[in-house]
């Protein structure tokens, strides 16, 4: 498993689900180069910003992450501004990260390029 995280499910996560060893978490993390595990409050996160040209796509974005979330019932917490968008991912029930962020976050780099893409041919 692990070939290709951002086409695994995000399975529903229970209060006793298994946080990510250490293990895990650099196995993982290969995959999403780009996040940064951060930790707020004692809680750790995957964390990344993203940039764009303007309000409108960064807002455009946000959008296409919040519709993600929908689908697969796992939330993050974003902040758009002008230009860039900053995505944090965790499981709030187990105040810590499971698989299923790294595969949320796996899917949210994915959504990025065609935003990208879309927007400037448009
Ligand atoms: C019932 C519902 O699926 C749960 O409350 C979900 C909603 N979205 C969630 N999102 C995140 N990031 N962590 C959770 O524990 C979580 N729980």
């Amino acid at each position: 498993m692990g070939q290709n995280l951002s086409e695994e499910k995000c399975v529903a996560c229970r209060g006793d689900a298994p946080k990510v060893t250490p293990e895990e978490k650099e196995l993982l993390s290969r995959q999403i180069p780009e996040w940064k595990i951060v930790e707020k409050n004692g809680v750790e996160m995957l964390e990344r910003k993203y940039e764009f040209p303007d309000f409108a796509s960064a807002l455009m974005f946000t959008e296409r992450v919040g519709k993600l979330a929908e689908n697969e019932k796992h939330h993050p917490s974003i902040l758009t501004e002008w230009g860039k968008v900053t995505v944090w991912w965790w499981t709030h029930k187990i105040n810590g990260l499971h698989r299923n962020d790294f595969i949320m976050a796996a899917k949210t780099d994915s959504l990025y390029q065609p935003l990208l893409k879309d927007y400037i041919e448009s």
